[in-house]
């Protein structure tokens, strides 16, 4: 794609590409491409004997960029083979409940430069690459977000969340079920294959989990730092076997150092197939010694681990953050593609600013399946809803209940509230522990 537009100074012109490398080089419209989003996002410029390994790893997630880019620079203007404006896509899938999956699209390394922002730069990408999506079809969109106030406007809302929490592992902590399986420090290496394998099982039992790009499986083996690809050797790996001796759980952590009291240990991922899984691998956190403390900063909302312990209090939730933020592309896809817990049978409107998922629809859940019809647009219906704030509901992070008491479901009836409530509601909460 090449469009035009025009602004008061410069002609702008958006591309949209693939993460190409030519041999063992990323191309220079990769390694532009890169440098504007180290640049909005105020990290260092990526060397560009590293910026190879980061375009394998985008062609093999199939990444689509797009750049904006300024043909007329002033001079002395930073390159203009550097965009003043980048996005990217991918698809994965997402978990709907009921080990569904549908793919998502996903929104990732938006940035526009200072210079240019507040010029509509963001609204013309996303509202291009929706539409795009949409006709593709795809259900939905995902992303999530530096702030929480720039994207509801485009129809997104916060669907997950995740707590960070501390946990005392002194002499206070212990689990009430007694050991299942065994747990071994594993090579950190080990996780380049086995934690792809576990993962996977997660994200089949987890509403809301996200499959993830390539460079998940090389930050928790260590072969990749947070900041650069080079290996990490501050990574440590535990593997959870159950009694068949079968790998169910890992655990990637590193020290925070002897500078930091209490003494920590920080999971970098904790990934389990089951229950049981979950709770062996935090023993074997909890019987670290030297340790005071075991901080995770994607713990679940609704976390079973105070109530394993022995003593509850031993576990403390700090702040709370979004994750995911879901935005319906197309209602009837996306709604017979979910779980239902609930059942019932609701006439809705659906208020989309970018017309994308706007309409009257008829949703009748029963069985765990929903059937989801257009309706014409004079037919009656039980309640309008932003297309936001069904982001909000799709994976039941948050009930209509709750959503009509901040307000956001004006002009609905307490039994349309009731009605949606019923039918959106989940059993266990969204969560997850992907970030892209
Ligand atoms: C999925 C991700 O990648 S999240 C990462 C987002 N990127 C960042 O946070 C990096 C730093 N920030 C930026 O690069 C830019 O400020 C961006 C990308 C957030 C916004 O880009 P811009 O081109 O300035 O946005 P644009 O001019 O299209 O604004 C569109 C609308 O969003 C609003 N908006 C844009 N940024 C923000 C913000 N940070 N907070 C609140 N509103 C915002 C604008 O006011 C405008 O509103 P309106 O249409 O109602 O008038």
């Amino acid at each position: 794609m090449d469009t035009n537009a025009t602004t008061a100074s410069s002609t702008l012109r958006i591309e949209q590409f693939p993460a190409e490398t030519e041999g063992d080089t990323p191309s220079a419209r990769f390694q532009g491409w890169f440098d504007a989003v180290d640049a909005g996002f105020h990290e260092s410029s990526t060397e560009a004997a590293h910026l190879a390994e980061y375009a394998k790893g985008y062609a093999a997630d199939n990444r689509v960029l797009w750049g904006i880019y300024d043909d007329e620079p002033r001079p002395g203007v930073w390159s203009p083979d550097i965009p003043v404006a980048t996005y990217a896509t991918m698809v994965n899938s997402m978990n709907v409940g009921g080990g569904r999956l549908l793919d998502a699209h996903q929104i990732t390394a938006v940035t526009v430069r200072p210079t240019h922002r507040r010029r509509g730069l963001l609204r013309r990408l996303i509202t291009s690459d929706l539409e795009q999506a949409a006709r593709s079809g795809l259900g939905i969109a995902a992303l999530t977000a530096s702030e929480a106030t720039i994207y509801g406007r485009f129809g997104f809302g916060a669907a997950t969340f995740t707590r960070e929490v501390e946990v005392d592992v002194q002499e206070r902590f212990g689990l009430r079920t007694p050991p299942a399986g065994t747990v071994e420090m594993a090579d950190p290496a080990s996780l380049q294959q086995l934690g792809p394998e576990i993962f996977a099982r997660f994200h089949a039992r987890t509403p809301g989990s996200v499959a993830r790009q390539y460079a998940y499986a090389k930050r928790i083996s260590g072969q990749w730092g947070n900041d650069k690809p080079e290996p990490d050797k501050s990574i440590r790996a535990a593997v959870h076997y159950d009694s068949n001796g079968m790998p169910q759980g890992y655990v990637s952590y590193r020290f925070a150092g002897w500078s930091k009291e209490p003494y920590t240990m920080k999971i970098v991922d904790l990934a389990a197939a089951s229950g049981e899984s979950y709770r062996e691998l935090w023993r074997y956190l909890g019987s670290i010694d030297l340790v005071q403390r075991i901080s995770w900063s994607l713990a679940p909302v609704e976390d079973p681990l105070p109530w394993a312990l022995q003593d509850g209090r031993g576990y403390a939730a700090k702040s709370a953050e979004d994750v995911l933020w879901l935005r319906i592309l197309d209602p009837v896809k996306a709604f017979q593609a979910r779980h239902y817990d609930g059942e019932g049978r609701l006439a809705l409107e659906i208020v989309d600013p970018l017309g994308l998922a706007a309409g009257r629809f008829l949703l009748e859940a029963a069985g765990g399946n929903a059937r989801v019809q257009p309706l014409a647009a004079d037919d009656a219906v039980d309640l309008s809803v932003d297309v936001d704030v069904l982001g909000s509901l799709y994976l039941g992070g948050v009930t209509a209940g709750t959503l009509a008491a901040a307000g956001r479901l004006p002009g609905a009836t307490a039994d349309a509230v009731g009605k949606l409530e019923r039918i959106f509601a989940t059993t266990a909460q969204p969560y997850c522990i992907t970030h892209f």
